[in-house]
């Protein structure tokens, strides 16, 4: 099993080990008290000791050490659930205790595995009981007693808000698990900049701003020049060092509203809100000029190109991928012209602020 994946199993395991380790500590005491009212034998109270204070800490030591530690731990659960029956029997269905013991075993077993190992416990706690019981007689001592009441206190205020306790750290988790998912899903691996997808959905939200308010915005499609040659030329990973420089790059030059996206390859993009077409045109020749050259010589000579290819709105803009259309011909002529410059729309653009 790989290691990540057991790293994960063992989360489970270590849920189970809290509940199990408080949960048994605390029902040892009703059950202690059910044993002194019987005058139980010693054997009974070295059993209890063992299941109640040892158990704990050999079932984590066989679940952790397991190659499927989650299966172990549902083994595990099993037990507990098999002898929850027979302490059942061996307090002769004392009232108070085995209710107790019983109803807050099926809370951690729906909470820890749902119904199915909850409708699987119940069964087992039966096979168990009636095993037990039939070995013993079943004698059967249904009166509780002060002392049993007392005893059974500690587990019913206690161990519900340990539960609930444990549920609560286990769904905040799962909550930043999932907005870590929801970032990775938003992210480009590679260079950390949003994704195509999230990128688009930056660009539609302009698009319709446009259309709703009249709120110019532009495009900004750039390419890294004979990006090939460079990977050709210097191997891979250089490629993939250019492709996180420009990304930095990007990141350093823009505004905070303004939205870069690796749109695939060695193809990048750039919303601008709030900017007119000139002002675009202005960042693009920024951004080009500024890229390939070493931050502490930035005067130097450039190491990789870039193409760039501007787009603004009009009311001639139909949707999406006409804007895209727009601002990827700007750069198809930028690279036609000779790369390494900023490619102007075919049509003029009534987008102003610039
Ligand atoms: N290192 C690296 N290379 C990539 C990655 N994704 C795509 N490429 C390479 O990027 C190159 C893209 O080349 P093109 O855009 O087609 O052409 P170009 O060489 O940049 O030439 P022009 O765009 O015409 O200037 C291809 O060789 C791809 O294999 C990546 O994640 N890392």
């Amino acid at each position: 099993m790989a290691v990540r994946e057991h790293d994960k199993c063992l989360g489970f395991v270590r849920l189970v080990h809290r509940l199990r380790t408080l949960g048994l500590a605390l029902a040892a005491l009703p059950v202690a008290s059910v044993l002194w009212q019987q005058r139980a034998p010693g054997w009974l109270w070295a059993l209890l000791a063992l299941n109640g204070y040892a158990w704990p800490h050999l079932a984590w030591l066989i679940s952790t050490r397991s190659r499927q530690p989650n299966r172990t731990e549902q083994r595990n659960l099993l037990l507990d659930a098999a002898s929850a029956g027979a302490w059942v029997a061996l307090m002769r269905f004392n009232l108070l205790p085995s209710a107790l013991l019983l109803s807050m075993l099926a809370m951690d077993r729906v909470g820890a595995g749902g119904w199915r190992l909850f409708g699987l416990s119940l069964l087992l706690e039966a096979v168990a009981c009636v095993a037990v019981g039939g070995l013993l007689g079943f004698p059967v001592q249904w009166h509780s007693d002060t002392l049993n009441v007392f005893a059974c206190l500690p587990m019913l205020m206690l161990y519900p808000v340990w539960v609930s306790t444990v549920n609560h750290a286990l769904s905040q988790r799962v909550r930043e698990q999932n907005r870590l998912l929801d970032r990775l899903n938003r992210t480009d691996s590679l260079t950390g900049l949003p994704n195509r997808t999230h990128w688009l959905e930056a660009a539609a939200l302009e698009l319709r701003r446009y259309q709703r308010n009249q709120r110019p915005a532009a495009l900004i499609l750039l390419d890294v020049d004979n990006f090939k040659q460079v990977n050709d030329s210097r191997g891979h990973a250089a490629g993939d060092a250019v492709l996180c420089e420009l990304a930095r790059l990007l990141e350093d030059n823009l505004r905070e509203v303004d939205t870069p996206g690796r749109l695939g390859g060695d193809e990048f993009g750039v919303v601008l809100p709030e900017t007119g077409l000139a002002q675009a045109l202005a960042v693009a020749e920024r951004i080009r000029c500024r890229a390939g050259r070493p931050a502490d010589d930035p005067g130097g000579a450039q190491a990789w190109t870039l193409s760039l290819g501007v787009a603004g709105l009009d009311a001639g803009t139909a949707d999406l991928g006409a804007w895209m259309h727009q601002a990827d011909e700007a750069l198809y002529r930028a690279k036609l012209q000779g790369r390494n410059r900023v490619g102007l729309p075919r049509r003029p653009h009534a987008a102003g602020g610039g």
